[in-house]
């Protein structure tokens, strides 16, 4: 598998502030990586020495083989850049930022247009193309700046939180597009808040917290490693006594929110076997029964603050 991204550890020093420790990974073609932290935890800051924005202090980012400082115009070639806040120009049309891209880009004036029309017709602008920016939606405008990253075909998409402030329909139609950009061998590095948009897109996910790196793994293997605990949650047709742990064999924990007990238990399948014999001791039938495995959320949760410790 062709290697896409490396980054070896890349460092960076705001003052005395180190915002970016040795942060080493890596990215393969095809993949989709989330790059997950909370706010201020060195995600921008990475990106922007991975894209060639900022030069690190000590250690190296490599795009396709080539050294982002040492050969930035080879390396800025191979890969778009969606940035967290918008680049367009509003006082154009989306044809004429689409042009000013391009220009950029070195490209000749005819896969200007031609990919001006592929592009904004992809992304659903292309009846729009002439208006002006400012009269466009914020999710009109991401999806134009979706189309300005791609105008020369670069294998490699760095995007910064591309849904943040995006309505359910805006946000839909992004991720869509970048499954089907990605579908058709796309590689795409994701920064985002997001958890759910992250378990939903990406094959591996990297949490930092404060400049480290602390996790790299796919979604489903990072929920399991914090998967020691399972969580039940069930209602009865009618009320019962409080649920104290030892009641039950394979209960840590039970709590009752609203008409739902929450229960954490220990094994699985014996806590259930219990929930029914209990109920059927309390001459009660069991209404709903759901077994919850952990989210992305909650992974994330644990993990930046087991980090805390
Ligand atoms: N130019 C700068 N000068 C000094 N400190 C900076 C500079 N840029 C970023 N920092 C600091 O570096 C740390 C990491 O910032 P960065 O923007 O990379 O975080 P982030 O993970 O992208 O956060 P957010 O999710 O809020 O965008 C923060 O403490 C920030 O204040």
């Amino acid at each position: 598998m062709t290697e896409v991204i490396r980054a070896d550890c890349l460092t960076k020093k705001f003052g005395k502030n180190t915002v970016v420790d040795h942060v080493s990974f890596e990215v393969s073609e095809g993949e989709i990586f989330g790059f997950l932290g909370q706010n201020g935890a060195g995600k921008t800051t990475t990106t922007r020495m991975l894209t060639g924005v900022l030069p690190s202090n000590s250690g190296t980012a490599t795009i396709l083989g080539y050294d982002i400082m040492k050969s930035p115009v080879y390396a800025k070639q191979r890969f778009g850049v969606v940035p967290e806040t918008s680049n367009a120009y509003i006082d154009l049309s989306a044809q004429q930022n689409m042009f000013l891209m391009g220009e950029l880009y070195d490209l000749p004036k005819s896969k200007i247009l031609r990919r001006t029309e592929e592009l904004l017709t992809l992304v659903g602008l292309i009846e729009r193309k002439d208006q002006k920016v400012q009269a466009y939606s914020k999710g009109m405008k991401q999806r134009l700046i979706l189309a300005m990253s791609l105008i020369h075909e670069p294998e490699l998409l760095f995007l910064d939180e591309p849904t943040s402030g995006l309505d359910v329909q805006s946000t839909h139609m992004i991720l869509s597009l970048l499954r089907d950009l990605n579908r058709n061998g796309m590689t795409i590095f994701l920064t985002t808040h997001n958890m759910e948009e992250a378990n939903q897109l990406c094959n591996r996910v990297g949490i930092i917290r404060a400049g480290k790196m602390i996790a790299l793994d796919a979604p489903e293997k990072l929920k399991s490693a914090i998967d020691r605990e399972h969580r039940i949650e069930v209602s009865f047709a009618k009320d019962v006594p409080s649920i104290e742990p030892g009641d039950l064999p394979g209960i840590i924990r039970a709590e009752k929110t609203g008409d739902k007990w929450q229960i954490i238990v220990s094994d699985k399948d014996a806590a259930i076997r219990s929930i029914v014999a209990y109920s059927g001791e309390q001459n009660t039938a069991i209404v709903t029964l759901n077994t919850l495995a952990p989210t992305l959320d909650e992974a994330f949760i644990r993990l930046t603050r087991e980090e805390e410790k």
